[in-house]
């Protein structure tokens, strides 16, 4: 005889089976009500943030990652649904890496035609000569993140300057936010830690770019992305190894996984002396509560910010004579690659970032480098 099973029911139709646990909020719910909910939760934050006017051009960064992925397939169906007027198109920066971003980009080729959506690839080996697949050559694999998050940072705004976009989107989820303002409190980035837990920033540079993702959890993408059975690359960079993010990463896992009372902020002293002491903290909602802390940091009106101007060479955004990328296009075209590297002070600002230079960086902004 069969033994009697209890069906457990969604607890928001409660007419489906549950059959996930949302990692948000622990609720037992259906896929049906899963999809709602979290298409929901995005439109709530575009239309609360005022992330985008009606007549928007708006480049979606795309990657062929899961983020990105769910980014241009949930935009498209929000901008259907809620009729918000946008023109999207889907905008891929082709680094030069062989084995990774060549075929990440036949994915993005792939989603062109399923979501019927405009795509603009550029290169670095068009717009700076080289490839990171020469870069690496030339400097091995210790600071190529910062020339590719340099070279992404400008590439991008070229590629949305070239569609003419208002707007530039990125995949960049709460887990990835969450993580900046760990690493940049623990690198006493000032000037970054304020802007990197805002929902727009570069509004006073060539384009805004906003994150539609912010409190998004990468493991709600990775959900939706699986049952939605999107078409996504799901392989890691091979010339960045993260070592210092990863440990960021592992560390906000711990902290989702176990519970405390105590507050966000509280939380974030008590990350920085885990940090020193190997001592384990607890609390759910880690996620969300660290960018809570992030957006409470503000810099006082008193602090002197750099004076935005433009490169003397190529024209872009800078607060120095040349842009951070021309200084390091240059010294990868004089042979004396790193000369870039070591003398302004690139901080972490984001994952594209080179991880292993610390310094503060009020004057980071200098560099165009990313702060997302
Ligand atoms: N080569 C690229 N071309 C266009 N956009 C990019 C590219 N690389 C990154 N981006 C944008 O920056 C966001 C964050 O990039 P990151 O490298 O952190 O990858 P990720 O977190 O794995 O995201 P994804 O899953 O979309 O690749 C991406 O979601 C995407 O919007």
């Amino acid at each position: 005889m069969e033994g009697k099973r209890s069906v457990r029911m969604c607890c928001l139709c409660n007419e489906r089976r549950a059959s996930l646990s949302r990692p948000k909020t622990l609720e037992q719910i259906c896929r049906e009500c899963f999809y709602l909910a979290f298409e929901d939760e995005i439109h709530q934050i575009i239309v609360s943030n005022r992330l985008f006017i009606r007549g928007d051009r708006v480049a979606i960064g795309a990657s062929g990652g899961k983020d990105s992925t769910v980014l241009a397939y949930v935009l498209s169906k929000l901008n259907r649904i809620h009729d918000y007027g946008l023109h999207l198109f889907l905008l891929s920066v082709d680094e030069g890496i062989t084995g990774y971003r060549d075929d990440s980009l036949e994915t993005v080729h792939r989603n062109q035609i399923q979501y019927g959506l405009p795509l603009k690839v550029v290169s670095y080996k068009d717009l700076y000569g080289w490839t990171m697949d020469e870069i690496v050559k030339l400097i091995g694999l210790k600071n190529n993140c910062t020339f590719c998050g340099v070279f992404r940072r400008q590439a991008l705004d070229r590629g949305a300057a070239f569609l003419k976009a208002d707007k530039l989107v990125t995949g960049h989820n709460a887990d990835d936010i969450a993580e900046t303002v760990l690493l940049n409190i623990l690198r006493g980035d000032i000037a970054r830690l304020s802007r990197c837990s805002s929902i727009i920033t570069g509004e006073d540079g060539p384009i805004p770019r906003c994150k539609p993702f912010k409190y998004t959890y990468e493991k709600e993408i990775v959900m939706y992305a699986y049952f939605k059975k999107l078409d996504y690359f799901s392989t890691e960079c091979i010339y960045s190894p993260n070592a210092y993010r990863g440990f960021a990463r592992e560390f906000i896992k711990d902290l989702e996984r176990i519970r405390s009372p105590f507050s966000s902020l509280f939380i974030l002293f008590v990350c920085l002396f885990v940090i020193h002491n190997h001592v384990i903290a607890y609390r759910p909602r880690a996620i969300l509560d660290i960018i809570k802390s992030g957006e409470n940091f503000r810099i006082s009106t008193t602090t002197k910010m750099p004076e935005q101007g433009t490169c003397e060479r190529c024209g872009y955004i800078s607060s120095q004579k040349w842009c951070k990328a021309c200084v390091l296009l240059d010294g990868l075209n004089r042979g004396l690659p790193k000369l870039g590297i070591g003398r302004s002070r690139v901080a972490i600002g984001c994952k594209e970032e080179n991880e292993s230079h610390g310094g503060k960086s009020i004057e980071s902004k200098q560099c165009g480098s990313l702060d997302f």
